[in-house]
Formats: C-alpha cells, structure tokens, sequence
C-alpha cells in the first residue's frame, strides 16, 4: 500500500503476523481494517463448500447436540440454504427415522404435525396446546404420521366437552378437504386460502395422512424473511447431515444412514479427533461409501488437521473448549482460542483443498464474518440456534423468562443419555464432564435469525471489501487484509458504553 508520498503506509497486521505471537486470540480479540468498498452488499456471495462436495449458499450449520439439531431443526436448516446435522445421542433406528424424514421432506409443509389416535382421550390435545402451541391435530388409525387419516379435531372441538376422558373419535370432524400426496406447497397455500378451512392434510391412494399444510405457516411466512433457495441434493431432496462415533457399531450407523437414507455427510464427533479411531473410521468410510462426504475432528491445529486429511477426510470441524457449554479447556487443559484455531487449521486445511467449519463460540454476526474471514468455509452454531421454536425439548418457565433446555454432549446429562441408547454397554464406568447443563432463552424461529445473520454477514463483507468468500481467502492469504488485536479498554469502546439504559436489537 502507498500514500501520496510513495512511502508504504504499514497499518495493521495481516492474519499471518497477528496469529504468530504465541498467544492465542478469539473473535472478539480481534478486529479487521476496513477494505475498499466497490459493490452492494447484496451483491456479496457467501456461497461455500461446506464439505470438498457439499456447497451451501448461506455458510451456516446447526450442530449435532440433543438439544440442538433433530429433524425439524435440520429441515428448516436447509429450506434457509444452511444444513443441520442431526445428533446421534439415540438409537441407529431413531436417528434413522428423523434423517429419513427430513430428506422426504418438501418446504412449505409442516415438519412434525400433530397427530392423535381415535381413542386418545381429549385431554391430549389440551396437552398439545400446552406444550407445543397446537390448537388442532389430525387423527389417524395409528396415532401416527402415515397412519389412515380418520379426522381432524380443534380445540373448538373440545372446548364444551367436560369429560377429558372423552375418546377423540366422538369429537373429531371426519368431513375433511384434503389434497393428493404430491401437491406442491404453493398449491396447498391457494387451496387453503379458497377453502378457509386451517389445516389441509395430503393423503396418499391408500387415504394415509403423509403432510399437513397448514394456514398458520403461509400466514407466518409474510413475517418472516423471504427464506431463498433451499439447500438440496443432486435428487432435489434437502440436505441432511448426521454425526455418528468411531466405534465398531457406528459402522453400522454410517452404512444405514447411506443405504437407507442417502445422508449427505456425516461428522465423526468428538472433541478430540486427532486419533487412531477417527483414521480407521474414515478409511473405512472412504472405502465402503465412497459417495459419502465425511467431516472429521473436532482439531485446532494444522497438525491435527494434516492426519486427517491424508487419511481423506472431506472436511474438518475446529474447535476445542470454545463452545458456550464446553468445559473441556478447564477440565482437560487443553484448546485453543477460537480465532487462532480457525486461521491455523484453515491454512493448512485450505492449501490441501479441504474446507473446514468453525465450531463453536459463535454468540454474533460479527463472529461469523471473522469466521470466514479467517479461512472457515461455514460456522457452526450450537447456542444460536439452541432455544429457537425449531431446537428439540419444551419449553418452560424459569425464574419468569420463556427457556428450553441447552446442555453440552460431554454434560454428564447427555451422557448419561447416551450410553443408554447408543452403546447399550458403556465399559468406561469413571464419567468426567466436559460441559454443562442449563437453559437459554426463548429466541422464536430460526426463520427470522438465519436470514438476518446472512444479511448482516454480507454487510461485515462488504466493509472488508470482499465481494465473496473468494476474493476473503486471496486477500487473507496476500496480506491485503489487515486486522488487529483488542486491548479489554478498545473492546469495552467497540461495545455499546455509556448508556443509562439501552435496548439491543440486532435486527
Ligand atoms: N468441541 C469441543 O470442544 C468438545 C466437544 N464435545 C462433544 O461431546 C461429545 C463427546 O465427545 P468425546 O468425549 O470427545 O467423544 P468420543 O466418542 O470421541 O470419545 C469418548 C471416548 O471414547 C474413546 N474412543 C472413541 N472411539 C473409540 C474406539 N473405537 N475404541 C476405543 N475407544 C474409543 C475416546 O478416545 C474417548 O476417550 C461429542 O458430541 C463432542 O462433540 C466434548 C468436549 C469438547
Ligand atoms: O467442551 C464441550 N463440552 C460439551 O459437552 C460439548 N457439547 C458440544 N460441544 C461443542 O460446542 C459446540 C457448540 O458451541 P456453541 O454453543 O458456542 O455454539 C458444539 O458444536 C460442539 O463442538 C461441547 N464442548
Ligand atoms: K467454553
């Protein structure tokens, strides 16, 4: 760079002098210069190879946590153009299940209906209401989705009936409207305006409930942001991903996910992934599955990542203790700084063609742009998205605040979750805790939060000057982008300060 004089103006350092101090920084250590702006925001492309096959338009993935990503989850994920990766603290054959009905999934339906038997006694859709907000609930022979759709009962149904003993069947509305299996969702929002009834189920030949349209998500649709193209696969299914273990049975798992699912990566998860266990199980993949993308780690260093992808890993996950449930670096003294993390494994990961995916830690837009400005081709986002209508669990009442449940996968909770579902004898009988269990707040749907995070991430882009996630990488590995660290005073000064009271609203 040259002033007016032709003397080099030295300002700021680049990635490669800042991350080379033998200290370790995270997000918000550090602070980029702003770039020479020539273009729109929304002219910034963040489209991304998530995995060396998986490309996502909107870099954004839910993590594979109890709490985190189950089928609605990664359904939504996908219809925004980011992905989920379902968790598997559970059987093969539930994991199975929720994969499966994700990928048969078509946007604009709803993703987990509620569905009753006919001899279920009304309380249950009193039960329904409580718990998940539903004020109806189709009925079929089996209690279930794809069960003989017998009829549909709303709360107006129940609402004079005294004797919540009372069976479904005798209450429930059995002159239904309903569309063929196949109706594409903008039809069903047509039909539904026309016919003024709630709910439309689709039912196939054999008259099986197999997708409800409902009013209530065309109607919510017009207050959310317009969602863009989903994320799919070469078949036009969406995209779904799973986490699996590196043990013997979990070679099981990875074989039915594919044969039985067409899953379209898988993580191999732990919080540790430079090991014997992770080489072999790659290997494996590779070798039995080679249309299979796998994701390994967790890493945090360029050695780490190296052994993996030799052994022909797809992509990597980075992050050790950075999570906002982790206790792993006081726990176990190991980790790193997130942001020097990211840069480290990213150059090394980036020269070998392989993308990696910055997991953990990420509480801001402002995150994710350094994220990705440091080399990481997505975010991973636990905490985020914890809380949010489309996250597993109820919610409850916490010293007067709206919650659901959050806990860490290293948590003794979730631990002792999983030993009693995924390997059905757990041997190592000393359990230490590498997180914790707890709550966060209600943070309504993803819908509105993905949309605006990509929008906010474009704008950080475009104050870079960087027009896409290209023209980031050749200016963080040229030197053109310059950044600095925070002293604790410059970030209290990048924060809101001085205020006597304030409300923040992102967005
Ligand atoms: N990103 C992070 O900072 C952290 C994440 N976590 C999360 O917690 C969960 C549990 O993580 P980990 O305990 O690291 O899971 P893990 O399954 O990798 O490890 C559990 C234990 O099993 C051992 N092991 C794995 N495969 C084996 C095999 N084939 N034969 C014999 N032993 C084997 C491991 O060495 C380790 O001691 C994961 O969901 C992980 O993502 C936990 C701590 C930190
Ligand atoms: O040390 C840990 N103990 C745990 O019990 C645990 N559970 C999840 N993870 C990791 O944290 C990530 C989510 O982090 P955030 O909530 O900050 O998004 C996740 O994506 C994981 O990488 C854990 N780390
Ligand atoms: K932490």
């Amino acid at each position: 760079m040259q002033n007016g004089h032709s003397e080099p103006i030295y300002d700021g350092y680049t990635a490669a002098q800042l991350f080379n101090q033998g200290i370790c920084n995270t997000y918000d250590d550090v602070i980029f210069h702003p770039g020479h702006i020539n273009f729109a925001a929304n002219e910034v492309d963040l489209t991304c190879n998530v995995t060396r096959n998986i490309k996502l338009r909107v870099p954004i993935v839910s993590s594979p946590m109890d709490t985190v990503t189950e089928t609605e989850m990664a359904i939504t994920m996908a219809t925004l153009g980011g992905m989920g990766f379902i968790h598997y603290n559970n059987t093969l054959e539930d994991q199975l299940a929720m994969v499966q009905r994700a990928k048969s999934h078509t946007p604009g339906f709803i993703v987990t209906p509620a569905v009753l038997g006919p001899q279920d006694p009304v309380m249950k859709l009193f039960e329904l209401k409580n718990t998940r907000g539903f004020s109806s609930a189709c009925v079929t022979d089996t209690g279930a989705l794809g069960g003989k759709l017998l009829g549909i009962v709303t709360t107006r149904d129940i609402d004079f009936v005294n004797d919540r003993l009372t069976p479904i069947s005798e209450v429930m509305t059995t002159d239904l409207i309903t569309a063929p299996e196949g109706t594409s969702a903008e039809t069903a929002g047509a039909l539904l305006r026309k016919c003024k009834k709630n709910k439309l189920p689709l039912v196939n030949a054999a008259g099986e409930l197999v997708a409800l349209a409902s009013r209530s998500y065309f109607r919510d649709a017009r207050s959310f942001p317009a969602p863009g193209e989903p994320s799919l696969d070469p078949n036009g299914k969406l995209r779904v991903g799973a986490a699996v273990g590196t043990r013997d049975s979990d070679r099981d798992r990875v074989k039915a996910l594919w044969e039985q699912a067409r899953v379209d990566a898988v993580i191999l998860d732990s919080s540790q992934g430079d090991s014997t266990y992770q080489v072999q199980m790659i290997k494996h993949i590779k070798a039995a599955h080679p249309g299979l993308d796998v994701i390994a780690g967790n890493v945090v260093t360029g050695a780490q990542a190296r052994r993996l992808i030799e052994a022909g890993c797809d992509g990597l996950r980075v992050g050790m203790g950075s999570g906002s449930i982790c206790t792993t670096q006081e726990v176990c003294a190991v980790g790193r700084g997130q942001a020097t993390a990211v840069y480290h494994v990213a150059r090394v990961a980036n020269s070998l063609g392989c993308p990696i995916i910055a997991d953990g830690g990420i509480q801001n837009s402002g995150h994710i742009t350094k994220a990705i400005a440091l080399g990481a081709s997505a975010v991973m986002c636990g905490s985020l998205f914890a809380g949010t209508t489309e996250a597993p669990g109820e919610y409850f009442t916490l010293n007067g605040v709206r919650v659901k449940k959050y806990r860490g996968m290293g948590s003794l909770e979730a631990m002792a979750k999983g030993s009693e579902t995924r390997y059905h004898s757990d041997t190592q009988s000393l359990k230490i805790a590498q997180g914790v269990s707890g709550a966060v707040k209600d943070k309504g749907s993803v819908r509105r939060t993905v949309p605006f995070l990509a929008q906010a991430v474009k704008q950080g882009f475009q104050d870079l000057g960087a027009s896409s996630v290209a023209q980031a990488r050749e200016m963080l590995y040229n030197g053109a982008m310059r950044m600095e660290a925070r002293t604790s005073a410059a970030q209290a000064e990048g924060n809101v300060h001085d205020m006597v009271a304030y409300e923040k609203k992102p967005w």
